[in-house]
């Protein structure tokens, strides 16, 4: 395989590592399966005829030899013929009553168990919507994504006929051991003498089983998330003409997961013959002891037949259970990386006591902050900002210096170690985040365009606007130009991250939303692509307008709105260095003049 061919050329342990998915290496988690049946508690209702058909279709199968029994002994010497009619009816109606209670058990439980597998991606998907940054930069988003796709769909089997097989099993393994010991002791435990010994094997095997399946879905986990990254990143792997070397990383992957699937599905193959074994044993023992208690006139023939159709009834569900084991194997490993998610808190949590922020003026003080993203590691130090309600900051340093932190903590996706941050003078943490955000507008560098029409992705900022509200946005944004001269104008359809537009046009849809949205204070982290003059200059025009009347902070890239700005923060490794106007700032001569200089060398 080129994998290994490929293993000399780099160190692939050096690159996409997906550490998150390696953790799981517990035994058989009962309670976890207790937690998972709680899904289908709101269906007990539904449940019970399901419950009861596949009772019924149990015991008649369980009929089944008890007729045979009778044909042998007392029905096939032809004396009596109208036993053997009525024998052969009661044979048929068992059967029918069978492919009925069958038909209805499969059909109810896969509606059931898609219902119970709707809700839980629904619980999943709610609960990963409300986790903080803080959760999404520890995990490659393709993790993430598995376990609401891959890791719910191994669930499904689970849920829509493991469940009601397992019961069902259960219930005719149990019933069949009943009738045989109850028919003859003694043929019933010679028969079963076999049993523990198959369970002793078989223990050591069911924990190689176990772990096989866990490593599975670990390698499956990781080939997901670096597709996720590698569809994300296409445009960079191809632009650095790294294809060869992905495909390479991809197959190495593949192989590895394919050698693990293979290694898991022997192990569990192995089950199969330790059952034929076991059975092939005790029918040995069946026909050997039976023969001899015939011989004793203790049994009769029918008597024989009838047991050893029962003992093939018997290892039939154990060879099931068998198989299901790891059916349940995959489905725990699944259901424990869903947990952990699902158990995983938010930590920005609201407090208890939080109340709606009010309708805000927009005076925002950043008091005395000091924030670590990791521990021992400050990327603010003691930042004091006063803004005034309807003022514009621009917030300049060198990149890692500590800008789009101080955005950050301003929509409280991260809370300070000390300080706090106050709107109009309440304490962002007493308020609820809701109330918070939807009065904070933000408009990202990398513009995010949904699929879907122009419209709607204005009409994003506020949904319930209506279209000649997102004109009159586009308008005031100088959007409305470009948007008009696309082939079907607010109704153009453009794809996901919105490919089709320039990154100006972009950047005027983004303006729009935000100006639909009305926040009185707003976030604009610019783009730093350059972009021709004439755009800058509607740009320029369109940000006018944006930041009319609200508070506004800026990532300013572009020397224009850095200048325009009423106020310049100046950071350096987390610090605030200078402050003022850009005036101010120039006359003063020091760092912000240096910085300025360096970046726009034309001033
Ligand atoms: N999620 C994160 N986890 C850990 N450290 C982070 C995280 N985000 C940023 N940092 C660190 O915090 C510091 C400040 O980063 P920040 O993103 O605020 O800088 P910035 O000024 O916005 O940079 P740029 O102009 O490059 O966007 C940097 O040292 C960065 O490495």
């Amino acid at each position: 395989m080129s994998a290994t061919s490929n293993s000399k050329t780099h160190n692939r342990n050096e690159r996409f590592v997906y550490q998150d998915d390696e953790q799981i290496e517990k035994p058989f988690n009962w309670a976890q399966l207790r937690r998972l049946f709680v899904y289908m508690k709101p269906y007990r209702k539904e449940l019970m005829p399901v419950l009861l058909m596949m009772v019924i279709g149990t015991l008649t199968r369980l009929a089944n030899p008890l007729i045979i029994v009778i044909a042998i002994d007392t029905a096939l010497d032809g004396k009596n013929k109208q036993l053997v009619i009525w024998l052969g009816v009661a044979m048929l109606a068992l059967y029918i009553i069978q492919w009925v209670t069958n038909k209805y058990r499969i059909k109810h439980t896969t509606i059931i168990g898609q219902k119970v597998i709707y809700d839980l991606r629904n619980h999943l998907f709610q609960h990963i919507q409300r986790l903080s940054f803080n959760f999404y930069d520890k995990r490659p988003a393709g993790s993430v994504l598995v376990r609401i796709t891959n890791d719910v769909n191994a669930l499904q089997d689970l849920f829509t006929n493991g469940v009601v097989n397992l019961l069902m099993d259960c219930i005719q393994l149990f019933g069949i051991v009943f009738i045989l010991l109850f028919m003859n002791v003694k043929l019933g435990l010679a028969v079963m003498i076999t049993v523990p010994l198959m369970f002793f094997v078989s223990s050591a095997l069911r924990k190689r089983i176990r772990f096989g399946w866990q490593d599975v879905r670990i390698k499956q986990a990781r080939i997901n998330a670096h597709l996720n990254e590698s569809i994300q990143g296409m445009r960079v792997t191809q632009s650095y003409v790294q294809e060869k070397n992905n495909m390479s990383f991809f197959d190495h992957m593949n192989s590895i997961n394919l050698k693990s699937w293979n290694k898991a599905s022997a192990l569990n193959q192995a089950f199969g013959p330790i059952i034929e074994i076991t059975a092939a044993i005790g029918t040995c023992i069946l026909f050997w002891y039976g023969t001899s208690l015939i011989a004793a006139d203790v049994i009769t023939v029918g008597f024989l037949v009838g047991y050893a159709n029962y003992m093939g009834n018997f290892w039939e569900p154990i060879n099931r259970l068998g198989q299901m084991y790891s059916q349940l194997l995959i489905a725990m490993a699944s259901s424990e990386r869903i947990f952990e998610f699902i158990d995983e808190q938010p930590d920005i949590a609201e407090k208890d006591t939080a109340q709606p922020l009010p309708q805000i003026r927009g005076d925002v003080l950043f008091d005395d902050i000091i924030f670590e993203y990791e521990p021992g590691r400050q990327a603010l130090k003691n930042i004091t900002i006063n803004v005034q309600a309807g003022q514009s900051i621009a917030l300049v340093g060198h990149t890692g210096s500590g800008k789009s932190t101080i955005i950050n903590l301003l929509c409280r996706f991260y809370d300070p170690v000390h300080g706090s941050v106050k709107i109009d003078g309440i304490d962002i943490r007493d308020v609820t985040i809701e109330s918070l955000r939807s009065q904070v507008g933000i408009v990202l560098q990398d513009t995010f365009i949904f699929s879907g029409s122009i419209r709607d992705n204005i009409r994003y900022g506020r949904l319930n606007a209506t279209d000649a509200e997102v004109v009159e946005a586009a308008k005031a944004v100088h959007a409305h130009d470009f948007i008009m001269s696309l082939p079907d104008g607010y109704d153009t359809q453009v794809e996901e991250r919105g490919s089709i537009l320039s990154m100006g046009e972009r950047q005027l849809l983004s303006f729009a939303r935000a100006l639909l949205a009305d926040p009185r204070i707003l976030i604009l982290d610019e783009a730093t692509a350059s972009i021709d003059t004439e755009t800058e200059l509607k740009i320029q025009e369109a940000l006018k307008s944006l930041l009319q009347g609200r508070t506004s902070f800026m990532i300013a890239h572009r020397l224009s709105t850095i200048r325009n700005a009423d106020d310049i923060v100046v950071l350096d490794h987390g610090v605030i260095v200078e402050q003022g106007t850009h005036e101010q700032l120039i006359e003063k001569g020091g760092y912000y003049n240096t910085l300025i200089e360096a970046q726009f060398r034309f001033i």
